[in-house]
């Protein structure tokens, strides 16, 4: 397996919805759908990374609440991507869509029908069951 790329992302928990942002034409995997964040630089923990990158694509200030676990995924194309999520509440900030096309606020049992880049899936998977397990019990 090729060297993996290490990359955070935020399940940012609102109202019992979760932004789901939607990669532009021009990007790796055009068109899927994500959760914001990126990869981690030299010298950062995942959590400094993740509010890095959430102000950077999209202007919101976030706190982190819990992990989720991590997954790891080869694309097949030399890319193996660790995704490593975290469920994270707004603190503020006005949106601004940098990087993405668009953004949607999705009920969690919405969430499956978005066309997810294929390392999102089990973390989608794992978002649902642990969210529905939680609060619908
Ligand atoms: N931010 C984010 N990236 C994801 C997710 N799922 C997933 O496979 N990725 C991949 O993880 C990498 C994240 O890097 P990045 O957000 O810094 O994106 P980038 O455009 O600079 O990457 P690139 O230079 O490979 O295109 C991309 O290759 C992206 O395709 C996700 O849910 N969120």
């Amino acid at each position: 397996m090729p060297s993996s790329i290490q990359v955070t992302c935020a399940l940012i928990l609102q109202d019992q919805k979760v932004l789901c942002a939607q990669r532009s034409g021009n990007m790796a995997l055009p068109w899927k759908w994500e959760f914001p964040g990126g990869k981690i630089e030299k010298g950062e923990t995942p959590e400094q990374c993740l509010l890095r990158e959430i102000k950077e694509e999209l202007n919101l200030d976030i706190e982190i609440v819990m992990a989720f676990p991590v997954n790891k995924h080869d694309y097949g194309n030399g890319k193996v991507v660790e995704l490593i999520p975290f469920l994270a509440k707004l603190r503020g900030g006005d949106l601004i869509l940098k990087e993405h096309t668009q953004i949607l606020w999705k009920g969690v049992e919405e969430l499956r029908s978005l066309d997810w880049a294929e390392a999102d899936i089990p973390i989608v998977e794992g978002f649902v069951t642990w969210f529905l397990d939680r609060f619908q019990a």
